[in-house]
């Protein structure tokens, strides 16, 4: 039996930073991966994604200034394409396996699963530490319909040799938007079945509403409240059956992805074996991120219950669990705005409160709204649909959530993300000069 100062399991965002950290701080530690290191954001997720929005972004700006001085269709030629997102994810594991080699900490590949509170077994081997750190991220979640094992997942997606000519998407978040953004632009006629009665629910109701429009211009079915009951091989590849308000109804595909939301991955680390507790929402943590039931255990990324499924909150979280195991808790989880941003074209981007969250803290606030398609901004490039919304705090003139759909929304919302870390009033941002004609002269009308 090998005994280290800490076990990481889960070499993503999260695990790696804790890993690093704590080697560099003179500990010993093993890492533990049953996927080739460097997890889902840099080969399964983020980054390959957008190397593929990239080329789809290209499609869609042809495509809006057809006639306006661009001849000519460019295509998508996806082999060509996946060869080049091959580039960036190929090299991960090789490259992370040097990194934990460099910096002495020892590797094993495999399932971990707990024997007690602080023994882990990867097949017939046996470690124990003074510190377990649960980085396992999220995996798809089950479905439980039939037919569940016909749909491919994002790995998959993001894998795939070729794209057919049409696709479902079954759900209505990040991925279902993302995915159907870049085949549509890839040629392949796209349907999003989502149960809810509206997308992206996290996401402000009047921005998701001008994403819908702009994604049904681009040529996707958007078809809400229908919950997929089943899929059936079929001629054409599947049939999607869904159910809509008491009817039901089906869709022909050539592949059906699952786009229905990701689940913490625990089961299979065998938590109970280790007193560790846990919801659908992940293993639950103080605000140390040490898990509840076990104070030898932290938890962080994607499978701890705090903060956003979102890889800048993995690195950050790790920083915090490295920090609480060298100094002994000395930090707690700091839960301020995070941008997230959704990959669609134009992309769709978010900070802080959404108006429906905003009006239940029952503050004075000054809502500003708009579509902004006939803005310098958004003509220049013929694009369609774009607008924003922000809310400020009137007493205090703070921003209290900023939320951005139009071309560069991805690098404007962090302007108004560190506005809100620093508390700087949406008077001064107003205020501040800066460089013209970009999307972020446009702020100063925002308010
Ligand atoms: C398609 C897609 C696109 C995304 N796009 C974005 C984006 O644009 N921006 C953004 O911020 N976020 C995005 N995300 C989310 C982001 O990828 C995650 O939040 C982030 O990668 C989580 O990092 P992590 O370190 O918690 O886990 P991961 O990177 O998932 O690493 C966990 C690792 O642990 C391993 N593991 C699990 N269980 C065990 C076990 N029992 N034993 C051994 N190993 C185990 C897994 O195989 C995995 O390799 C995207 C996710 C997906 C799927
Ligand atoms: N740009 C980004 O930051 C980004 C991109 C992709 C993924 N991610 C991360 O990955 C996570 C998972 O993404 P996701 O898009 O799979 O999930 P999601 O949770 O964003 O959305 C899934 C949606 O599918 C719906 N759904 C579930 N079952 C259904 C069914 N049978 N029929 C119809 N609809 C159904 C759910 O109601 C839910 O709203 C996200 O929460 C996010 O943290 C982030």
């Amino acid at each position: 039996m090998k005994h280290f100062d800490a076990i990481v399991i889960g070499t993503g965002s999260a695990g790696s930073t804790v890993a690093t950290t704590l080697s560099e701080a003179g500990k010993k530690v093993a890492i533990i991966d049953d996927m080739p290191f460097g997890g889902t954001c840099s080969q399964r997720g983020c980054d390959p994604k957008k190397v593929l929005v990239g080329a789809a972004e290209i499609i869609a700006r042809a495509q809006h200034m057809a006639g306006k001085g661009i001849t000519g269709r460019p295509e998508i030629n996806w082999q060509e394409l996946m060869a080049f997102k091959k580039t960036f994810t190929g090299q991960i594991p090789a490259n992370t396996e040097q990194k934990f080699a460099d910096a002495g900490i020892a590797m094993f590949h495999g399932t971990a699963t707990f024997l007690d509170k602080q023994t882990i077994q990867i097949g017939e081997e046996k470690l124990t530490a003074d510190h377990i750190v649960l980085a396992t991220g999220a995996k798809p979640a089950k479905l439980g319909i039939p037919g569940e094992e016909l749909l491919i997942d994002s790995t998959g997606f993001l894998a795939l040799e070729s794209l057919p000519g049409s696709m479902v998407m079954v759900g209505g978040g990040y991925i279902a938007f993302e995915f159907a953004h870049m085949a549509a632009r890839a040629g392949a006629r796209v349907t999003i079945l989502h149960r809810g009665r509206r997308p992206l629910e996290g996401f402000d109701a009047d921005l998701v509403a001008m994403l819908v429009k702009a994604t049904e211009a681009a040529g996707i079915r958007v078809i809400l409240e229908a919950a997929v009951a089943q899929v059936t091989p079929s001629d054409e590849g599947f049939q999607v059956d869904y159910r809509k308000g008491g009817q039901t109804g089906s869709v022909q595909a050539g592949l059906v992805v699952h786009a229905a939301g990701r689940a913490p991955a625990v089961e299979e680390l065998d938590p109970e074996r280790a007193g560790i507790e846990h919801s659908k929402k992940g293993v639950k943590v103080n605000d140390y991120l040490q898990c509840l039931g076990n104070p030898a255990v932290y938890a962080c990324g994607d499978v701890a219950e705090k903060g956003l499924p979102l890889t800048p909150l993995a690195g950050y979280e790790g920083r915090l669990v490295a920090k609480n195991i060298l100094e002994n808790n000395v930090e707690t989880f700091n839960n301020a705005p995070v941008p997230s941003v959704v990959f669609t074209i134009p992309p769709l981007a978010s900070v802080g409160m959404t108006e429906e969250k905003a009006r239940e803290t029952g503050k004075d606030l000054t809502v500003t709204c708009a579509e902004t398609s006939d803005w310098y901004s958004s003509k220049r490039i013929n694009e369609g649909i774009s607008g924003y919304k922000t809310i400020v705090d009137k007493e205090t003139g703070l921003l209290l959530g900023a939320h951005l759909f139009g071309d560069h929304s991805d690098e404007v919302i962090n302007l108004f993300a560190m506005a809100m870390k620093f508390d700087i009033p949406a008077s001064q941002l107003e205020k501040t000069i800066m460089a013209y004609p970009t999307r972020s002269s446009d702020i100063r009308y925002m308010f």
